[in-house]
Formats: C-alpha cells, sequence, structure tokens
C-alpha cells in the first residue's frame, strides 16, 4: 500500500509517521517539504503531488486548530479546514485512494447530556467548528472513499495541548481557574494514529466501511477535573508545582471569556467505530499517564 500523509509535524501527524509505516510506502509532508508540495494552502500544489504519487490512501493530518485565533482568520481557517480537504478528496476519487481524514466535536452545540451520534444534527457555534463542518462535507461530497474520524481533546507528548499548558501555569501560578462545565474525553495522538492504522489495514476487506466515524477515549471528564489528574499525576513523578490540585478553581464557561464559543457537552458515542472495526476504547487516563510518564522523564 503506498500512503500520503499531510501534516506529518502535528500531534497526530506524528504519530501517525510510525504507525503507518509497517503498512507500506509513507511519503510524509509537511508544509515545507521540497520534492512535494505538502502546503494545504497551494491547492494546485497539493492537486499536482497527488496526482504525481498516485497513492493507494491519503491521510490528512494537518488543520488549522487555533480555535480562537480562527475567529478573527477565517479565511485561511476555512482555506486549510475545507477548501484543502475539498481538492484532496476530489484526487482520491480521481486515483481511487481511500482519504482518511479528522474532524472535531465541535461541530456540535454541546446540547444535552448524552454523547453525540455520528448522524446527530451538527451545529458549530465557531468558525474551526465551521470550516471543520465545511470540510468533512465536501469529502462526503466528493465521492471519494473516505474515513472522517471526529476525535475530541487531542494531546501528544509532542506538540501543544491543554495539558501541556496546565503544567506550564501549575509551575508559574499558585492558582489556576478552569472551566468545570465543559464535559469531553482527552484523547492520545498515539491512540488515533494506531486506529487509523487499523482501520486503514480494515479497508482492504471491507471496502463498505466508507464514513464518519467517532474517535475518542472511553470515559469523560471536564476541562478542571483533567488540570487536576494532570497535577496529581505530575506530583507522583517528583513535580514541583506550585499550584496544588485544590488551587485549581472550578470555575463556568461564563467566567471564562474567549473569542470563540465552546460546546459544552463535547462526549463523542464510539460504539460505530468500536464495532465495525472490533475495536475496544481505553479510558482517557491511561493515555494521559502514558503522555505525562513521558514527558517528565520517569
Ligand atoms: N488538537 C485537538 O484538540 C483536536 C484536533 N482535531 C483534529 O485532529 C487533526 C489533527 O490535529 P492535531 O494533530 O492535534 O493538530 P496540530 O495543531 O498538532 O497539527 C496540525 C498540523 O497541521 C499543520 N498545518 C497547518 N497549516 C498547514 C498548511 N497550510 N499546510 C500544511 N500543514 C499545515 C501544522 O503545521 P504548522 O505547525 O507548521 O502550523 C501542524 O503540524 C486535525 O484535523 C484537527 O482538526 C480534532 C479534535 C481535537
Ligand atoms: C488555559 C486555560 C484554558 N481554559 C479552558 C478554555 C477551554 O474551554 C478549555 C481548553 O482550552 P484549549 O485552549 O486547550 O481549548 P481548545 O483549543 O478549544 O481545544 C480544542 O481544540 C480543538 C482543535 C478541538 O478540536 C477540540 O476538540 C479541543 O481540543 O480550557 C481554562 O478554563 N483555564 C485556563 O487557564
Ligand atoms: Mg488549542
Amino acid at each position: 500500500m503506498k500512503i500520503l500523509l499531510f501534516g506529518k509535524n502535528g500531534q497526530v501527524g506524528w504519530e501517525l509517521q510510525r504507525s503507518l509505516a509497517p503498512l507500506g510506502e509513507l511519503v510524509a509532508l509537511d508544509r515545507h517539504s521540497r520534492d512535494y508540495c505538502g502546503d494545504l494552502a497551494d491547492a494546485a500544489g497539493i492537486a499536482d503531488t497527488i496526482r504525481r504519487l498516485a497513492p493507494d490512501a491519503i491521510v490528512n493530518a494537518a488543520a488549522y486548530t487555533a480555535v480562537d485565533k480562527a475567529e478573527s482568520d477565517a479565511e485561511t481557517a476555512q482555506s486549510i479546514n475545507a477548501s484543502a480537504p475539498q481538492v484532496i478528496a476530489e484526487q482520491a476519487r480521481l486515483c481511487g485512494a481511500w482519504l482518511v481524514h479528522y474532524s472535531t466535536d465541535y461541530v456540535f452545540d454541546g446540547s444535552g447530556d448524552r454523547p453525540w451520534q455520528e448522524d446527530d444534527g451538527v451545529n458549530p457555534f465557531s468558525v474551526y467548528g465551521r470550516t471543520k463542518l465545511a470540510g468533512e462535507q465536501a469529502i462526503q461530497a466528493s465521492g471519494a472513499k473516505h474515513l472522517i474520524f471526529r476525535t475530541s481533546w487531542v494531546y501528544a507528548a509532542r506538540g501543544n495541548n491543554f495539558a501541556k499548558t496546565m503544567l506550564r501555569l501549575a509551575r508559574e501560578r499558585e492558582q489556576l481557574a478552569v472551566i468545570a462545565d465543559q464535559i469531553g474525553a482527552p484523547t492520545g495522538a498515539e491512540l488515533i494514529a494506531d486506529v487509523t492504522a487499523h482501520a486503514l489495514r480494515a479497508t482492504v476487506c471491507k471496502p463498505d466501511v466508507s464514513g464518519v466515524y467517532h474517535l475518542a477515549s472511553a470515559g469523560a471528564t471536564s476541562w478542571h477535573a483533567y488540570a487536576q489528574h494532570v497535577f496529581s499525576v505530575a506530583r507522583q513523578h517528583g513535580e514541583i508545582l506550585k499550584a496544588a490540585e485544590a488551587d485549581v478553581k472550578a470555575i463556568a464557561t461564563s467566567e471564562y471569556p474567549t473569542a470563540a464559543q465552546r460546546p459544552l457537552n463535547s462526549r463523542l458515542n464510539t460504539q460505530k467505530l468500536q464495532t465495525t472495526f472490533n475495536l475496544q476504547m481505553p479510558d482517557w487516563q491511561m493515555g494521559v499517564e502514558r503522555m505525562l510518564a513521558e514527558i517528565l522523564g520517569n
């Protein structure tokens, strides 16, 4: 299998370089790649890359993920999250390649307290959510065979994420205030990459699996309880934090104004993924603890 990967240096892209390598020939690109264009802002360049390589599968891990910044930079977010996936999907259809793409819990409005299913109504609040949804819809309309994995609250040892931000802040400050009424599942880039490789392998004998899947860890937490868990595990690794767990104040979304509005209920129901690909999602704590052990060095 020849696989083309876009966004090789992101949290998920980095782990995909590892998990996809055993599947066959892997061409992994980022926006600075020289031999082939990997810049999603360059639609013609991306199309040319796909035509020249004629891969069996394309995995797109590149995205505009700065949620607040996107509110004032909608044009770039639209170009990377919606227009580029459309071009990639059109070329995937022309060369008969599978397209794997990632989307987000932020396509939902976060109402209710039931974990969202794939066919529940979408209603994104933010520019990021709307552009990611437009990317999904372009892929679905293209006629390309696709796997769209909607995931949530992604973290990795390499890259920027909430857990690392919290660790940095807890080393600097004695008190933190963290939102306690947004609920979701922190999901590791390692898990996403491993599930991607497993699902891609499955497409070889199951050509009818094209569609949208929710891919998130089992269980759920709030950003506040997630931060507290990170601090408790970090202390077990000997980290000296100025903020104790008790110093993490639980606040409401309304007390933490941001440019982009985020959903309250971000929980994703992963039954379809687990049944279709015969998988079981691990609890969110497991991967977080592994990541902390890795970055805290013991
Ligand atoms: N992070 C999260 O919490 C979540 C992410 N997702 C989705 O999962 C996928 C992977 O996200 P994640 O790995 O966390 O994101 P990251 O932000 O870690 O990585 C995104 C990558 O995209 C690259 N990129 C941005 N613009 C371009 C461009 N014009 N051309 C080429 N590459 C570009 C970035 O490169 P550079 O560093 O050079 O800008 C970066 O390497 C995305 O589709 C995202 O929407 C879904 C839910 C949650
Ligand atoms: C830094 C900080 C954040 N927060 C809140 C803001 C926000 O609601 C929540 C998480 O902050 P972040 O900046 O990590 O949030 P955000 O970047 O919106 O995270 C999202 O990224 C995109 C790409 C996704 O697709 C989502 O699944 C989700 O992971 O924590 C606090 O309450 N206190 C703090 O001190
Ligand atoms: Mg962020």
